[in-house]
């Protein structure tokens, strides 16, 4: 998997200057991102960028297309391996509606009914897992669909700039003392309780996400802003939980005010946390950033746990006991 992850930004760029047909898609007023795991967190990546833009957005990881797609939605179905029940079952919906659809994977089911029904397919190949291949299938689909979701080009080279630069710092050429996805992976001893504001949703949703299956321990991740009218109780007690703060640079006014409050509140309490900060730039740049930045550290975390990063064997058992064809 490392060897995967020190070429994240290479791959970032081959996958951005690929030769993948660009669309424009015109007239429409909503799109739906369908995808589970990794293929979700790309959706939500859209969702954070898109939540300043007139479009109304819709991240979908289920079986349901929201009853408010029509003829003006654009649905973008992702999945690595192409064969998800949930991302082929919105395609499927969207087909029956008339949306406009296009669709992402290596192949699998989803390619066949692609080329069955004549709707618009990209392929991009699988990079050693689904989720080792979040950053080819990202700038494969900013690629394609730049202009339709009105990506600026600058923006996206930006964000690939920062994965260079962040790289040199985290991958397994620098296993020193300066690596900072290294040192987080040394202090988590318990459960990652993830605090992510408005707009990093998807770095906390990930994080979790690749605790989960790269490093097999339980995490959990809140929104900041809810957490203080709930979860904080729960430092009250003594716990496993350890707090990790992802921060961004530019917060609402009041989301820094509720950091501050958050931190007080966990030094009265005697609780150590750790605190990761966003990167200054463009929001594709500092999601990016950080997703590589946390996501190295679940396969640090892996290694310091003597656990094999790759195999999902519980994923595995799920998949083979459901009853696709009752779908
Ligand atoms: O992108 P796909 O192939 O639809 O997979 C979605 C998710 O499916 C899960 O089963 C995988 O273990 C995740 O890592 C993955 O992201």
């Amino acid at each position: 998997m490392y060897a995967v992850y020190d070429r994240w930004s290479e791959i970032a760029r081959e996958s951005f200057e690929s030769e993948q047909n660009m669309v424009n898609f015109d007239h429409i007023n909503h799109i739906v991102f369908a995808g589970m795991g990794g293929s979700g967190t790309i959706g939500d990546i859209f969702s954070s960028i898109l939540s300043r833009s007139k479009i109304h957005v819709n991240v979908v990881k289920g079986y349901v297309l929201p009853k408010t797609a029509d003829s003006n939605t654009l649905v973008v179905s992702i999945s690595v391996s192409g064969n998800t029940a949930e991302t082929l079952s919105v395609l499927e919906s969207a087909q029956k509606i008339n949306c406009k659809t296009i669709a992402f994977s290596s192949g699998g089911r989803i390619l066949d009914f692609c080329t069955k029904n004549k709707i618009q397919h990209r392929v991009v190949p699988q990079i050693h897992s689904p989720r080792a291949s979040f950053v080819s299938y990202l700038y494969s689909i900013l690629k394609v669909l730049h202009v339709t979701l009105g990506i600026k080009q600058e923006d996206i080279l930006e964000s690939i700039e920062e994965l260079e630069k962040i790289g040199t710092r985290i991958n397994s050429s620098n296993l020193t003392d300066s690596n900072m996805s290294l040192n987080l992976a040394k202090w988590i001893t318990g459960i990652p309780m993830i605090y992510y504001p408005f707009g990093l949703q998807s770095t906390g949703i990930r994080f979790k996400n690749s605790l989960n299956e790269n490093a097999k321990i339980h995490a959990s991740a809140e929104d900041v802003i809810e957490a203080c009218h709930n979860g904080v109780v729960s430092w009250e007690k003594k716990s496993n939980f350890q707090p990790i703060l992802i921060e961004g640079q530019d917060d609402h006014i009041k989301t820094k005010e509720r950091w501050q409050i958050l931190k007080k509140l966990l030094q009265q309490n005697d609780i150590e946390y750790k605190e990761i900060i966003s990167i200054k730039g463009g929001i594709l740049s500092k999601l990016v950033n950080l997703i590589y930045l946390l996501d190295y550290t679940t396969i640090y975390l892996a290694i310091k746990l003597n656990t094999d990063p790759t195999p999902v064997k519980s994923i595995d058992f799920i998949k083979k006991n459901l009853k696709i064809e009752k779908i």
